[in-house]
């Protein structure tokens, strides 16, 4: 790809068997768990996108150990959190800083969080709201934005409403209440991503979960000290998204993506394809580090439009802008229900979708919380220049548009690509995909 700028240009079929990077919501935790954990924690496979290294170098500066032994190959050794020197910059990681400001919320310490153009502008009050309920001392700059200063401490117990089914706030919380003795809950109306939940059973934490008339409810037990874990990172689902659509939508296209985590709470994009009628497979179902996981296949197929519900939204929220993709190329309307959240990812990702649907030649529009796209059955025209914003899956998506649309499609700012899926261009590119 040269310089930030890359074009995609209609492939032949795509055909092999590859695997993409680890998943990063699960890297993120090793890292944070891992430094918050007694003894050495030994990680295989970790994302070593720029998400996680910010989280990696965070770490460090809170006074753990994080090592890089091998590519993919990582310890950490951790302990009690001091002040780090500097602030703590997360980079573009919604994930990373807000993860972060839990977990150090629990120790006598004082940091400041920040992080690039993008993070700077997304909303910080969701988790600090609930910080401060726990007795964190914070100050936010105007509208509840990083840099963020925080004063950690002894925290009191907090029983919170997860209405917008973030599981980066209920993560945060769960991190902050473990150096906390009292009643830590929350309470999810909708479920999202347990990642957390899971990886903090594998070292040794009580989490209870309850399903209740009001939702999922998700508390803290008495046995909150950590001890280090071995653990393995299966593919991410969010990346592995990508070259599967790419082939749905390249006719005679026959791919497999091995090692891919397939937690139900995750796979949402999957359900909503098979209603579109793919033709996708679970091959070799198993379990990795307490996470289901599979080898997908797919051959490309004729997709028709569907109605996605809001209550799917949490389960597959990083993948509407490759969703609407698929859609354009279906025949029919795809209805996108409560996916609001999009407006406060990396960029206003619904605003970003519609502007590179219409530069395609697709009509789409929002009407509230909901995008609307109106398939073609076919290929669209294509031969525009995308406007990522910055934003690695609006990136990736478009690029996967260009593959199977008449012209080329470029974006312009591809280098952010490398945050959740570093060698993308290569990896497509080994399937058959032209991307430079
Ligand atoms: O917890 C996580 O690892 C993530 C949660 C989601 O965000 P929200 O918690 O804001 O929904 C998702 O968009 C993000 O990419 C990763
Ligand atoms: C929203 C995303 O990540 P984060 O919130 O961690 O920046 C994403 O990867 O799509």
């Amino acid at each position: 790809m040269a310089g930030d700028q890359a074009t995609a240009t209609a492939s032949p079929a795509l055909r092999g068997t590859i695997e993409v990077p680890a998943d990063k919501s699960m890297s993120h935790r090793a890292l944070i768990l891992g430094a918050l954990a007694k003894g050495t924690t030994s990680i295989s496979g970790l994302l070593e996108g720029q998400d996680v290294l910010d989280t990696a170098a965070a770490v460090r500066a809170f006074g753990a150990t994080a090592e890089r032994c091998a590519p993919g190959e990582w310890r950490v050794t951790g302990g009690a959190w001091r002040s780090p020197p500097t602030a703590i910059d997360c980079g573009n990681s919604g994930t990373g800083v807000r993860l972060l400001m839990g977990a150090a919320a629990g120790f006598d310490l004082e940091a400041v969080f920040t992080g690039d153009r993008s993070l700077t502008r997304r909303p910080m009050d969701r988790v600090l709201a609930p910080l401060r309920t726990m007795g964190a001392e914070v100050e936010a700059s105007e509208g509840g934005r990083l840099p963020v200063r925080l004063r950690g401490g002894r925290l009191c117990g907090i029983h919170f409403r997860n209405d917008k089914a973030s599981a980066q706030i209920k993560s945060a919380i769960l991190l902050a209440g473990l150096r906390s003795e009292a009643a830590v809950e929350v309470l999810e109306p909708a479920p999202s991503r347990d990642h957390s939940e899971n990886m903090l059973r594998a070292f040794g934490c009580d989490v209870e979960v309850e399903e209740t008339a009001d939702g999922r409810l998700v508390r803290l037990g008495r046995q909150r000290s950590l001890t280090a874990a071995t653990l393995q990172i299966p593919g991410d689902p969010s990346s592995a998204a990508f070259p599967l659509v790419a082939a749905l939508i390249s006719p005679g296209s026959n791919l497999t993506v091995r090692s891919v985590m397939v937690n139900p709470l995750r796979a949402g994009l999957f359900t909503t394809l098979a209603e579109m009628g793919a033709d996708l497979r679970f091959l070799d179902q198993r379990s990795m580090s307490g996470e289901a996981v599979a080898d997908i296949a797919v051959r490309s197929s004729p997709l028709r439009g569907v109605e996605v519900p809001a209550e799917r939204a949490p389960s597959m929220i990083d993948e509407y802008p490759i969703l609407a993709i698929a859609a354009a190329f279906a025949r029919g309307r795809t209805v996108m229900h409560g996916i609001g959240e999009l407006r406060v990812k990396e960029s206003d990702r619904l605003a970003a979708i519609l502007a590179g649907l219409a530069a395609c030649g697709i009509e789409a529009w929002e009407e509230g919380d909901t995008l609307i796209v109106d398939g073609l059955g076919g290929p669209p025209v294509g031969g525009a220049k995308v406007l990522a914003h910055d934003d690695h899956r609006i990136a990736m998506s478009f690029l996967v548009m260009g593959l199977a649309s008449e012209r080329a499609i470029s974006v312009d700012s591809a280098n952010m690509i490398d945050t959740s899926f570093p060698g993308f261009a290569r990896t497509m590119g080994s399937i058959g995909a032209r991307i430079a």
